[in-house]
């Protein structure tokens, strides 16, 4: 080693979609970076956030490229419009990205942009305090161990700099697949030598560390019980954690992303090619476009600066004061938050939201200040949102507790009795088919059915009728009804909709999760109009 050579100590923090992670505040990760920074005690120099979309939940062969990687693995964006499609001799390492049961891509597309957008924004902001992003396509541990490699053999080395990788962080999550992740992380580390370190995930609404079950098994199966072992909502969530002021600059090269995938520099690069092969598929074009006159409830952007810019609007115009229960309204600007595809995704945590509504109840910032319900306390509207926030909390416990029964047609419950139809029967084929269509020829439920494959949202009422129907009325193995939502909510969170499909097909936990029917007059004439197909009306 030269006089002149300096070492470059490198901490790699690695992400996929199961770590979800993005924003700047209120995570944990970087906010203790940031700290031991400001304190001089970081022991590494160089931080390479990563992150990486995941082949099994997300069609990535829109990257599949006969062409060799550039240097720092970006190409331009022009390089990846004019991308040829790829020969067939170009194939991917990983099996396609579609679910088990029906075989449909597992993502769609409307999630698929809200997601691009949403690491991209994760990027910028990086960027702004001294750091960004190297955003990849694969399985997380194969890319983390083409990055050990590549820095163990010197790659990253020049004739000044000497790098070193002196460890990897990571956020714990709960699911199946999450789980295996994290194992397959530790086990390439383990094989390079180098530590893992598994952080808590604290985007959910009460802290791991505040509730008080031993083990799984003491989760309780039902809401109301779990509810209660919280105590008081408003006052069990922690304080969320400051955004980092400055964090460790990127090692001087980062490791490209490995073949046989090409991947872009900018977002229309990345949503170009999530999109593409989605595009490319005739289920694409499983029902009628838009009809005239017809305005999507969801119309937002992925990413931290977004989900804060909403939640501001809510607040400030006092929509969350009218906030009403969910399980009745089945439209309308104040029927749900549309928080969810953000808190999905971690742009924004459920103790952030609960921040910000302390803040509007005891009337400690202007935002709101002309609201009604400003710092006059908890109202209705704000409480309501709270418990929503716990029934997430809930579900990703349930999700510890019963592991891979989350996705069986049994459910949590272990209902074995039941017959369900299944699609090998050709019948069955055609009636999935016509649900995926939204031509089933029940207006409401082709009305749900069309704004959500047209929207990627449709609220918890419409969900749940569409679900009862596919799995109570049709009797057809729920899977498939909840494979076809996956692919095409926005908002899709693996312990959220596996929770509560597990609950409409009535294999689930809670026996008292019973939402009353639809009645008469409850759905506008209008909703029904602008989504259901004229001739089911
Ligand atoms: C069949 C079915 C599938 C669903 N799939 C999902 C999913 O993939 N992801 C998801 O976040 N929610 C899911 N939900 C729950 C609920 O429908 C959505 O959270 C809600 O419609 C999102 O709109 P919002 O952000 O306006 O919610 P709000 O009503 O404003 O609620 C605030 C937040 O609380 C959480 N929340 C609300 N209701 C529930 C619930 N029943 N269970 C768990 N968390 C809840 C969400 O994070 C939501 O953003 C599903 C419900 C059903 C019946």
């Amino acid at each position: 080693m030269s006089n002149n050579e300096k070492t470059e100590k490198i901490l790699i923090y690695i992400g996929n979609t199961v770590r979800r992670e993005l924003r700047l505040t209120d995570n944990p990760i970087l906010h203790h970076i940031s700290e031991l920074l400001s304190k001089n005690r970081t022991p590494f120099t160089h931080l390479l956030p990563i992150y990486v979309f995941p082949a099994r939940q997300i069609e990535i062969s829109g990257f599949l490229s006969p062409n060799t990687n550039t240097s720092d693995g970006a190409v331009s964006d022009t390089a990846i419009a004019s991308l040829p499609k790829p020969p067939s001799e170009v194939e991917s390492p990983y099996p396609p990205a579609r679910s088990v049961v029906g075989q449909f891509h597992r993502c769609g597309p409307h999630r698929a942009r809200f997601w691009a957008e949403s690491v991209w924004d994760f990027k910028s902001s990086l960027e702004t305090v001294g750091s960004g992003l190297a955003i990849r396509v694969g399985r997380i541990d194969d890319i983390l161990e083409y990055v050990l490699d590549y820095f163990k053999s010197g790659k990253g080395n020049s004739a000044s700099v000497r790098c070193e990788v002196v460890g990897v962080w990571i956020t714990a999550e709960e699911g199946v697949a999450e789980k295996t992740d994290e194992r397959n992380v530790f086990r390439v580390a383990g094989m390079k030598g180098v530590n893992v370190r598994t952080w808590k995930d604290e985007k959910f609404l009460v802290d791991d560390r505040d509730l008080t079950y031993m083990t799984p098994k003491e989760i309780p199966d039902t809401f109301s019980e779990f509810k209660k072992a919280v105590g008081p909502l408003r006052d069990a969530p922690r304080k969320p954690l400051p955004p980092p002021d400055m964090l460790p600059p990127l090692p001087t090269r980062v490791p490209p992303q490995p073949n046989p995938f090409i991947v872009p520099n900018s977002l229309e690069g990345w949503v170009y090619g999530l999109l593409k092969p989605l595009e490319e598929d005739p289920m694409a074009m499983v029902t009628p476009p838009y009809s005239i006159g017809a305005r999507s409830q969801h119309t937002y952007h992925g990413g931290e600066a977004y989900a804060l810019e909403h939640l501001r609007n809510i607040i400030g115009s006092g929509r969350i004061t009218a906030f009403k229960d969910p399980r009745r309204g089945i439209i309308g600007e104040d029927c749900g938050t549309k928080l969810a595809a953000w808190l999905a995704l971690g742009c924004v945590t459920a103790r952030q939201v609960h921040e910000y509504l302390l803040d509007f109840e005891g009337g400690k910032t202007r935002l709101g200040q002309y609201a009604k319900g400003y710092g006059e306390g908890e109202n209705k509207g704000t409480a309501g949102i709270r418990l929503e926030l716990l029934w997430r909390d809930y579900l990703r416990l349930c999700s510890r507790k019963y592991g891979c029964k989350l996705f069986r047609l049994e459910g949590f419950k272990g209902e074995i009795d039941r017959q369900w139809k299944h699609a090998d029967d050709i019948d069955i084929k055609q009636q999935v088919q016509r649900f995926m269509g939204g031509n089933t020829g029940n207006p409401i439920i082709d009305a749900i059915l069309r704004e959500m494959y047209l929207t990627g949202y449709t609220s918890y009422r419409g969900r749940d009728v569409v679900a009862k129907y596919f799995s109570k009325q049709l009797g057809i193995d729920w899977r498939i009804g909840a494979e076809w939502f996956e692919y095409c909510l926005v908002d899709y969170d693996v312990s959220e909709f596996w929770g509560n499909w597990q609950y409409c097909a009535g294999v689930g936990n809670d026996p008292s999760w019973e939402v009353p029917p639809v009645k008469i007059g409850e759905v506008p004439e209008m909703y029904v109009k602008q989504w259901a197909s004229d001739d089911s009306i």
